[in-house]
């Protein structure tokens, strides 16, 4: 009977302190609550430590045990993951001077190109617990808002702790002239995403997108003086829109010059180091959002979040969206994405690819990479 009793005893003493240590869990995680909607503790160290160039930007080195590094009353909370809180209140003092909550430039931009996945590479990574982004996502401080001071450029960005990379996105900057010096010379410490397509595809969806716009002055031609920028300019057709009544391709049409990536892009990278770029293919990105998104956790050396768990396909969007998104928000990127591409005449087709051609070469040299529809 001994053998029996003994097994008992032990039992439920172990469940006394089960219970003991589970309620302990629970006080010390509701504490904590309110300024983690995310804990992730399987940061990788090589992730972080590819994390030289954001060294002076993320202001700390971070470790791997305590990806912080620093002490607080609850070291197994990964401060690299932790939101800023809306209040102070229910925050430990330790915590709080260990995130240095404020308003941060931009480390990451999004520098184009327009039509080609921006808006919903940065709606995936706004989810990340270890970026914020700015709201809206295009800010336009480097064209539109020049005259304004790196200041007025901070104030649009959003809380963020020292653990976590800022980032806003532009498409339109890409084609700034000045713009790359100015950036250089005031962070040169920037990183840069640049999303391309299909240049043919990229132009229909632009297309698209000025037809909804129809502003006026694109339904007349312009003829545009060399080494001017080409106006939009839209016709009723995208045949018509791109080949001109004398059977010209209508270079003078910003619809087709900006899917010349090469011609854009090679002035930035020309002033940068590579690393501070990562080139996304939107083909890819489009059909497979995954991998492409760890390239970013990668390249922005921020712990690895997204997996398989939080991204799924929509069957009635057509496109990837989020299952897990924090904050309230739609769970797919926005409505004016996604809309239905008619087909375009096979002669114009093969035309245009012929255009495009030695742009395409070039950028493959320039970059080192292929493209399936190069
Ligand atoms: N997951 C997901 N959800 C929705 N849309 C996606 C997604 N991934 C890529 N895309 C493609 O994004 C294209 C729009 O590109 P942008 O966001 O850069 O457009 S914009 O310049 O900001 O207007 C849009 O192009 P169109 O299909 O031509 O509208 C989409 O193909």
């Amino acid at each position: 009977m001994k053998t029996y009793i003994r097994p008992q005893r032990s039992f439920v003493a172990g469940i006394i302190f089960g219970s003991f240590v589970i309620g302990m869990c629970y006080c010390i995680s509701s504490y904590a609550s309110p300024f983690m909607e995310c804990s992730i503790t399987h940061a990788t160290a090589e992730i972080i430590e590819q994390d030289t160039l954001h060294g002076s930007h993320l202001e700390s080195e971070r470790n791997g045990s305590n990806s912080a590094g620093v002490e607080t009353n609850f070291p197994d909370i990964d401060l690299t993951t932790m939101q800023c809180p809306t209040k102070d209140s229910a925050v430990d003092p330790s915590i709080l001077a260990q995130l240095d909550c404020k308003k941060r430039l931009p480390h990451v931009i999004g520098i184009g190109m327009a039509k080609c996945g921006t808006g919903a590479l940065s709606f995936f990574l706004a989810s990340h617990p270890s970026l914020v982004h700015s709201v809206p996502q295009e800010i336009y401080y480097w064209n539109r808002n020049k005259e304004k001071s790196l200041e007025w450029y901070r104030d649009q960005m959003p809380i963020s702790s020292k653990h976590q990379v800022t980032m806003e996105k532009t498409p339109s900057y890409i084609f700034e002239k000045d713009t790359p010096a100015r950036i250089k010379a005031l962070m040169p410490e920037t990183k840069f995403i640049v999303m391309i397509r299909d240049p043919i595809v990229r132009a229909v969806s632009d297309y698209l997108h000025q037809q909804r716009v129809a502003h006026p002055r694109f339904f007349i031609p312009r003829i545009v003086k060399p080494g001017n920028e080409p106006k939009t300019y839209l016709n009723t057709t995208f045949e018509g829109s791109v080949i001109k009544p004398n059977d010209e391709v209508n270079t003078d049409n910003s619809i087709l010059s900006h899917s010349a990536y090469v011609v854009y892009l090679k002035k930035w990278i020309e002033l940068f180091p590579r690393r501070q770029f990562l080139v996304i293919d939107d083909d890819e990105f489009v059909k497979n959002p995954l991998p492409v998104l760890q390239q970013v956790e990668s390249f922005l050396g921020i712990p690895n979040y997204f997996s398989e768990k939080i991204i799924y396909f929509d069957e009635q969007k057509g496109f990837f969206c989020m299952s897990r998104r924090r904050g309230s928000g739609t769970d797919c990127a926005g409505a004016t994405k996604g809309r239905p591409h008619p087909n375009v005449d096979k002669d114009v087709i093969r035309r245009l690819r012929s255009y495009f051609r030695p742009y395409n070469t070039q950028l493959e040299n320039m970059l080192g990479k292929r493209f399936t529809w190069s």
